[in-house]
């Protein structure tokens, strides 16, 4: 990618030193969620990327409760807790959901005083019965396949301090959405939303997720890259997840290995590397910081927006 003019761009090396002085170590604890979750990610890059982004959210959540101090005392108004909702986009198999929960760890661990909780927008997929009523099956992910309505009011519930806000579950493993089970969001500090629609714009609505967040992140790789995680993460779930009866792909993975690998070639093929170049790529230059990644997965460059 050509560097756009209205960012910052640094090196993994120069972005290491900002904010290190002030940076507390981990606890062995803290290492050991990280490493529950995915013991493939880089405790470097943990520490010279990530610890330095926890840092600046931080100075940006300050600055945002200022601020909402401020608004509320021109208004004449009591002053309430407003939750600072990070965004986090990029393509099907970027990495969104392990940098979500990354970060949820390493802002929990810093900041044990807050709440810190997590939603990703497949849960605002319409179910299958919906989509094949539209007649989009083929176009999961794509803009037309959430309900961008309830996405939106979902986030002013939340952003308006509501107790138990209800948001609906997709599971990948049925492939579908789960009728009657929701997470519940109860007034965080912080609400992480992951999704590739975070920075859409979808022509239908007037007010966008994006006006409800407070700091984006765009994660970025090359698209070849991208379609070798998304196949590495496909033949990992078929060792495992797939091998549950109740998977949408048990079948599949008790046929012949070959022609799995073939099937989920073309659906990258087919649906995501298209969502990628048309709908999700686009939105890049929205965001307040990218995270450029490389070979396994290694962070190579940050772009910070400027204005
Ligand atoms: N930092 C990382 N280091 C190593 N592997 C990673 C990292 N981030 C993601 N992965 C792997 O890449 C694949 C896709 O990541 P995931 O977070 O599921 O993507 P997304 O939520 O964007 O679809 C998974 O197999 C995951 O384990
Ligand atoms: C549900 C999703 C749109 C969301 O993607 P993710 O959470 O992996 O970024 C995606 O996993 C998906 O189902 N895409 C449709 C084609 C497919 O990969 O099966």
């Amino acid at each position: 990618m050509a560097n756009p003019i209205n960012y910052y761009t640094f090196k993994k090396d120069e972005w290491k030193n900002f904010y290190h002085t002030k940076s507390v170590p981990l606890t062995k604890e803290s290492l050991k969620q990280i490493k529950a979750f995915n013991d493939q990610i880089s405790l470097q890059d943990v520490k010279d990327v990530y610890i330095p982004i926890v840092h600046l959210l931080d100075l940006c959540t300050q600055n945002f409760n200022e601020w909402q101090k401020t608004k509320t005392q021109f208004l004449d108004k009591e002053n309430r807790k407003v939750p600072f909702i990070i965004g986090i986009s990029g393509s099907v198999a970027v990495g969104k959901s392990t940098t979500a929960r990354l970060l949820e760890v390493l802002l929990s661990h810093f900041f044990p005083e807050k709440k810190v909780q997590l939603i990703t927008t497949d849960g605002f997929l319409y179910n299958t019965k919906e989509l094949e009523r539209r007649g989009i099956m083929q176009q999961k992910g794509f803009p037309e396949s959430y309900d961008m309505k309830a996405l939106i009011n979902f986030l002013n519930e939340v952003k308006s301090g509501q107790h138990n806000v209800k948001a609906p579950v997709y599971s990948h493993e049925v492939y579908d959405i789960i009728p009657n089970r929701y997470d519940i969001i109860d007034r965080p500090d912080i609400l992480i939303i992951e999704g590739i629609n975070t920075l859409q714009l979808p022509s239908n609505q007037q007010i966008y997720v994006s006006d409800f967040t407070d700091f984006s992140i765009y994660i970025d790789a090359a698209d070849d890259l991208i379609e070798k995680w998304y196949l590495d993460r496909f033949k990992k779930l078929m060792d495992t997840a797939f091998q549950n009866p109740s998977n949408h792909y048990y079948e599949l993975a008790h046929s012949n290995r070959d022609k799995a690998v073939q099937m989920a070639k073309d659906v990258w093929q087919s649906i995501n590397l298209p969502n990628l170049k048309e709908n999700i790529k686009p939105t890049r230059t929205r965001a307040d910081l990218i995270i450029h990644k490389g070979e396994e997965h290694r962070i190579d460059n940050i772009l910070l927006r400027k204005y």
